[in-house]
């Protein structure tokens, strides 16, 4: 005989611009949102009966709705809060409400120097997510984080001292270009009042930890060693996160030494395949563990 084990339906990659008018300032974001909700609806399943079934489409709706009705500019956060409150609020049969939602690297750009009142441009890749939770006891789980942050550096980076046997080809380098995407969540202990300023904190500190200094930045000796760094730096500058997963595949720039000369640290083979792919969990010290692996 079959059980029903977990279940659960929602909508997935409904897309929205939304724009805020404050006078002749807009501002704009494009968001990718996800919905799931955990839901009474086994009879679905087992007997085809959808009575009180909350429908993907009406989700996918709800998510236009509850963008409307964020009357001031909000973070993606607050934004998928209301989303996941709204859910449990007003179907019974919803115990939990899960949302995703990923925005777009739309910026504002300048031009003159002097920042546009409407005009914005998308540069680069980087996008920023979160991933809430809302369930019928009123537990909130809100999880920040980045992805698809493209960062490289030109030196600064080496790989030593790892094993070597006969399925070994990979020389020892003390000077390599080092280059990943990196895809971040945190876990806060508690919420922050301010998500922008803290996702801008755990940001710079992600990113102070792969460069170092502007001048003669940090060495690298694994992205191993470098994550962990990042990892520690985004707990010491932002008190209230608890726990940082880091995923960084390690996109390879292959020394390349052209017909007719050798290889001086100057000209590599670009790839995306295959590469290396480092994660990891780094939690302060006695918080709960946050589980990405
Ligand atoms: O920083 C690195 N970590 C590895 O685990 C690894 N493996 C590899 O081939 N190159 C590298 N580089």
């Amino acid at each position: 005989m079959a059980e029903l084990q977990l279940h659960q339906h929602g909508k997935s990659r409904v897309r929205l611009g939304r724009t805020w008018r404050e006078g002749s300032v807009h501002h704009f974001v494009e968001w990718m949102v996800h919905t799931m909700l955990e839901s009474d609806m086994e009879l679905a399943f087992t007997d085809g009966d959808n009575t009180g079934m909350t429908a993907t489409d009406t989700q996918k709706n709800t998510v236009y709705v509850v963008a409307k009705k964020m009357s001031k500019r909000c973070s993606i956060e607050q934004y998928a809060t209301a989303l996941a409150q709204h859910f449990v609020h007003t179907y019974p049969r919803v115990s939990k409400a899960k949302v995703w939602v990923e925005q777009a690297p739309w910026k504002r750009v300048e031009v003159g120097g002097i920042p546009h009142d409407h005009g914005y441009a998308m540069c680069g890749t980087e996008v920023r997510t979160t991933h809430v939770t809302y369930d019928r006891a009123g537990k909130l789980d809100v999880q920040c984080g980045v992805k698809d942050l493209k960062v490289l550096k030109t030196t600064q980076s080496g790989y030593e001292g790892f094993l070597r046997d006969a399925f070994t080809l990979l020389p020892e380098v003390r000077d390599r270009v080092m280059a990943t995407s990196v895809t971040a969540t945190w876990k806060y202990a508690y919420q922050p009042m301010d998500y922008d300023a803290t996702f801008a904190t755990v940001r710079g500190a992600l990113l102070d930890g792969v460069f170092g200094p502007p001048k003669g930045g940090v060495y690298s000796p694994s992205v191993q060693f470098t994550l962990y760094a990042m990892a520690q730096l985004a707990l010491e500058r932002a008190p209230q996160v608890e726990s940082v997963f880091l995923n960084m595949p390690n996109l390879h720039f292959l020394p390349c030494a052209p017909v007719g000369s050798g290889f001086d640290d100057d000209v590599y083979v670009a790839t995306s395949e295959p590469h290396g792919n480092i994660e990891a969990v780094v939690t302060r010290k006695d918080a709960k563990p946050h589980c990405r692996l």
